[in-house]
């Protein structure tokens, strides 16, 4: 195994460079990693909405794949947005054969309220995917999708990252607050024990991208040799700066500054 720490992402893209793809690879490099990417639809999007979705045909995301898989061996991987069933099961197929983590985001919505995947592949995602996950990364509502339950608190936060682990099979899970009201507060449940991560909520609206963000600092952490709970602590710092520096970019919801911990070391 090469000495580099080696990631690679499945998901969709941002041409306005704030959320998917675009995302994951700006945090890969921050984080000195090498950073390789598997594209699953090209997104006509920006920090406003969704206009376009195109997805890549199952058989060109397999090549993708396969190129990758075949050629460098990497150290751990996160998907974004996979957006039907069919895709799903390709990604499936591919990464079953890997033996390393495996961080799932499982994208459903964008910030601007645009579907991402198609509604009957939610249920796949949580029967197939999850249960081959190291870490899923869900936010409020994916949780709520996930288990079918309403949650409100940081208690029910921590009753849904055990459940998605013991009844559905992850092998851990980071229920991420930033729906909810108050600090922002993340719930970490890797099997035996529950962590818990806070932050002070930042008044902004520019938050697209956080969970991609998010989930690609956990990926690139975990890569370098981090424990679960370390990798998840390091990210969350690395997303709290990113979103205390977040770009007013764009006439929507701009997106977060991959910079910032870099900036706040130099000042
Ligand atoms: N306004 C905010 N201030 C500080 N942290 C936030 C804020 N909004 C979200 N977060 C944090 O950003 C990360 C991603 O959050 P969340 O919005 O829940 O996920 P997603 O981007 O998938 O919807 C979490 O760590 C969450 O606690
Ligand atoms: C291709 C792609 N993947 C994911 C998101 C979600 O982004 P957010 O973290 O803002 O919800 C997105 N807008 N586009």
């Amino acid at each position: 195994m090469n000495k580099i720490p080696c990631v690679l992402t499945i998901a969709g893209t941002d041409p306005s460079g704030g959320a998917g793809i675009q995302a994951d690879l700006k945090t890969f490099q921050e984080l000195q990693t090498y950073g390789m990417s598997v594209i699953t639809s090209v997104v006509a999007q920006n920090t406003t909405g969704v206009r376009q979705v195109h997805h890549q045909p199952v058989e060109m995301i397999e090549e993708q794949l396969d190129a990758v898989i075949s050629d460098i061996p990497f150290h751990a991987f996160k998907t974004g947005m996979i957006a039907t069933i069919d895709m799903m099961r390709s990604v499936a197929r591919k990464v079953s054969e890997l033996d390393i983590p495996f961080i799932m985001d499982p994208v459903m919505v964008a910030k601007s309220g645009d579907p991402l995947i198609a509604s009957d592949a939610r249920s796949y995602l949580r029967e197939e995917l999850l249960p081959m996950t190291t870490l899923i990364t869900p936010n409020i509502p994916e949780a709520e999708d996930i288990i079918g339950w309403k949650i409100e608190d940081t208690e029910a936060m921590q009753t849904a990252a055990k459940e998605i682990v013991h009844t559905y099979g992850a092998g851990g899970a980071l229920v991420k607050g930033g729906h909810l009201e108050g600090k922002a507060i993340d719930i970490l449940y890797d099997g035996e024990n529950v962590n818990s991560f806070e932050a002070e909520r930042i008044d902004t609206k520019h938050t697209h991208g956080t969970g991609c963000t998010y989930s690609a600092a956990i990926t690139a952490y975990i890569s370098r040799g981090e424990t679960l709970p370390e990798a998840v602590e390091k990210g969350k710092n690395f997303v709290t700066a990113a979103i205390r520096d977040s770009f007013p970019l764009g006439h929507g919801s701009g997106p977060t500054n991959h910079w910032a911990l870099r900036q706040e070391k130099v000042r």
